[in-house]
């Protein structure tokens, strides 16, 4: 670029303030050594979504969030800056084969994670089809897993009717024999999103359901302790699936499937600002955010702050 006082490249920033770093300037693209830290991949599948979904735009509308924030907690009197989060990129999908793009979502999340001992991977969906793979990756390379969703719905359903997609990842897990339900907790599953049978079989299968009902008699805090013990006991480790449709739809306009009744979006920043305070949590994703249905990228921008959150107890 020649060197005219004034004129910056169109990519850069019209204003820079001395005293502020931008979150998004934590972001540093892998170099293929072993990282540490945080590290996020893009999982960016939504045509196995059930609704119509662009959730496939979701990672690069997440990373674009981060450059809205700036990296300091007034909070913990905490400043980030010095902290690296390792960009690993997107997978690849393949165009049409759903099949070989979930098995490329297990073998390169797998690849990640070996060479990366030290990660704390955050995959961004992605429809909620991608847990299915990444969790599978996961306990490849961990050992058995226990995990914490957040979710309006079970994602238990059936495969005889559609196949592998975003309502069926926790069945899969299941059947596919990677994890135990007594190994699955569900926190917000709500009222008329459901099936009878789904909610059957998660109990006939042990899986914990805490309904919105619970998160806002208990706390959505004592549910997580009580949460992170009951599994630390049984497991290695711990895997984190938000399903951004827990929120209530004020909260998260961006997610195919809102409704009524769900959390408020402090409930969760608390949540996962917690789960950032326990090293069994070695994991996270985050899923169903449509950046082309989202209202002034609220629900890619809350997406965002909760890496935040999360990185905001790393050592
Ligand atoms: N992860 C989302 N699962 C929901 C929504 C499915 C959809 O409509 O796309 C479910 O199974 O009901
Ligand atoms: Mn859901
Ligand atoms: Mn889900």
């Amino acid at each position: 670029m020649p060197d005219i006082r004034y004129l910056l490249p169109a990519s850069e920033p019209k204003f820079k303030d001395s005293g502020i770093t931008k979150a998004g300037e934590l972001l540093k693209a892998w170099n293929g050594s072993p990282a540490t830290g945080i590290g996020l991949i893009g999982a960016p599948l939504s045509k196995t979504s059930i609704s119509h979904s662009g959730a496939a735009m979701a990672p690069e509308a997440i990373r674009k969030m981060l450059h809205s924030f700036t990296t300091y907690s007034v909070e913990k009197d905490k400043d980030l800056k010095s902290m690296a989060i390792t960009d690993f990129g997107d997978i690849t999908p393949h165009v049409t084969d759903l099949k070989e793009t979930q098995n490329r979502f297990v073998k390169v999340i797998q690849e990640v994670l070996e060479r990366n001992p030290d990660i704390i991977p955050v995959i961004l969906g992605g429809d909620h089809s991608i847990s299915a793979s990444s969790i599978r990756a996961f306990k490849k390379v961990k050992g058995p897993v226990g995990i914490i969703q957040f979710d309006a719905h079970h994602d238990l359903r059936n495969l005889e009717d559609g196949g592998p997609s975003n309502g069926t990842p926790f069945r899969q897990l299941i059947e596919g024999n990677d994890i135990k339900g007594e190994h699955l907790i569900q926190i917000g599953i709500r009222d008329f999103s459901n099936g009878r049978m789904y909610t059957n079989y998660a109990k006939e299968n042990g899986i914990k359901i805490y309904s919105m009902n619970d998160v806002n008699r208990l706390g959505a805090r004592r549910i997580l302790e009580e949460s992170v013990r009951t599994l630390k006991s049984k497991v290695s480790s711990i895997y984190v699936s938000v399903d951004m449709d827990v929120l209530d739809q004020a909260f998260a306009p961006g997610c195919p499937a809102i409704g009524p009744g769900g959390m408020n979006s402090e409930d969760l920043i608390q949540g996962v600002q917690y789960l950032s305070t326990c090293p069994d949590v070695k994991g996270m994703d985050i899923v169903e955010v449509d950046p082309t249905l989202d209202f002034r990228d609220m629900t890619s921008r809350l997406a965002a702050y909760l890496i935040l959150q999360f990185l905001l107890n790393r050592p």
